[in-house]
């Protein structure tokens, strides 16, 4: 079976803000708010406003700062004994997701006001729980994608360039994904087959990418969200949420799990990782010099990192490359590549990176590979 899911209405412009109250009571006559303290202090009372307007009651609740249980049983218990049947979350993806367990724990629907556009939580039915110590205790699933997904352009263009870059690099990754999960047969994050739409959706997000991040990129330099702001949000926050969740992922994300284990590489935003990643995952499907070329030349263009030391400053030990390597390998996704890897060829990748050398270990392991070239059917736009 494929599934395809996909939040009910996604709302995004310019002053969206303003449009809370008015969708919202489109949902629901009294929802919560899990609100990022420093957005609560800027955006707080216009948010609160809109709503009062539209007639909903809006109860605010200052988000704690990690999406763990004990603030899940802090906020759930702020609520009292008459949940609302909305939650509502304004932050960044540990604010949203923090919403999602929340609603999940009292049985609410889900909107999400992503204030930075730096990860797929606002439109995915996953959310993410750490423990205290900043641990990632689990992923969890909602019963379906948020009701409603409400983004302020103008919000976003004023947030930092750093988070808004890590979202074109999580963002320009689903096409290579999506294409090897579906050429793999594999599963998408809903456990079913990939939808076509997602490949579809996909290809998209990787075109408005290519043609519109430098523009989208200067605009957030000015701090005004303009046409290719407006396009690229709607790629980094809609199409790459829907076409992850629906399409399925491959080895660059499955990379997060080798690099978050050391500790130098650890600390770095996921989109600049699993950017990095697809580099990896991009070598090892044996693609050309004139390929590499192309989307190097990309990267450069506006920042994204190129290699290890570019990503963090340093580059890894043999040890380290094998350490990430193996683990990369254990991710469930990791299975999503048309032939079964070795942890060697996945170290010769990295440390060949490393060393600039994107085509050279491609004609090697295109070689090693062969047989990728005649099981994977090639799915064509
Ligand atoms: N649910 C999913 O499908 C999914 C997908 C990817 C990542 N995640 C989760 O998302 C989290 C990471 O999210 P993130 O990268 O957005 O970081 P984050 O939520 O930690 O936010 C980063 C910082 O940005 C600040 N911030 C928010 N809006 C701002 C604005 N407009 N201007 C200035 N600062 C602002 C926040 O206060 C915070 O300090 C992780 O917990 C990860 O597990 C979830
Ligand atoms: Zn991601």
């Amino acid at each position: 079976m494929k599934v395809f899911g996909a939040p009910r209405r996604y709302v995004q412009g310019k002053g969206a803000l303003d449009h809370l109250g008015p969708e919202l009571a489109r949902l629901t006559d009294t929802a919560a708010l899990v609100i990022d303290p420093f957005i609560d202090d800027l955006f707080g009372d216009r948010l609160q406003a809109s709503c009062t307007a539209a007639g909903v009651n809006l109860v605010r609740l200052r988000f704690g700062g990690e999406s763990s249980p004990s603030e899940i049983d802090r906020l759930s218990a702020a609520l009292g004994d008459t949940p609302p049947p909305l939650v509502a979350a304004a932050g960044g993806g540990k604010c949203i997701d923090a919403g999602k367990a929340l609603a999940n724990r009292i049985g609410a629907k889900v909107a999400t006001i992503p204030t930075i556009a730096s990860t797929d939580a606002p439109t995915s039915h996953n959310y993410v729980l750490y423990d205290d110590d900043h641990r990632l205790l689990a992923v969890e699933k909602l019963p379906a994608n948020p009701d409603l997904v409400l983004v302020d352009t103008q919000v976003i263009a004023e947030a930092p360039r750093q988070l808004f870059l890590a979202g074109i690099g999580d963002a320009v990754v689903k096409l290579f994904e999506v294409e090897r999960c579906v050429a793999a047969k594999g599963r998408n994050v809903f456990g079913a087959d990939p939808a076509f739409s997602a490949l579809i959706l996909a290809r998209g997000c990787y075109d408005v990418l290519r043609g519109h991040a430098p523009a989208a990129l200067a605009a957030v330099d000015r701090k005004e969200a303009d046409d290719a702001l407006d396009l690229v949000v709607e790629a980094t926050v809609l199409m790459s949420g829907l076409s992850f969740e629906s399409g399925g992922l491959s080895i660059a994300h499955s990379m997060t799990r080798g690099l978050s284990a050391v500790p130098k590489y650890a600390r770095a935003l996921h989109g600049l990782e699993v950017a990095y990643g697809v580099l990896v995952q991009l070598v090892l499907e044996g693609r050309d010099a004139d390929f590499f070329a192309d989307l190097l030349g990309f990267y450069d263009a506006i920042g994204l990192p190129t290699s290890l030391v570019a990503l963090a400053g340093a580059a890894p030990t043999p040890e380290e490359a094998s350490t990430i390597a193996r683990l990369t390998l254990s991710a469930p996704h990791a299975r999503h590549f048309p032939r079964v890897l070795e942890e060697a060829e996945v170290v010769r990748a990295i440390l060949a990176i490393e060393a600039g050398q994107f085509a050279d270990v491609t004609r090697e392991t295109a070689l090693a590979g062969s047989i990728m070239q005649s099981s994977a059917p090639a799915m064509t736009i």
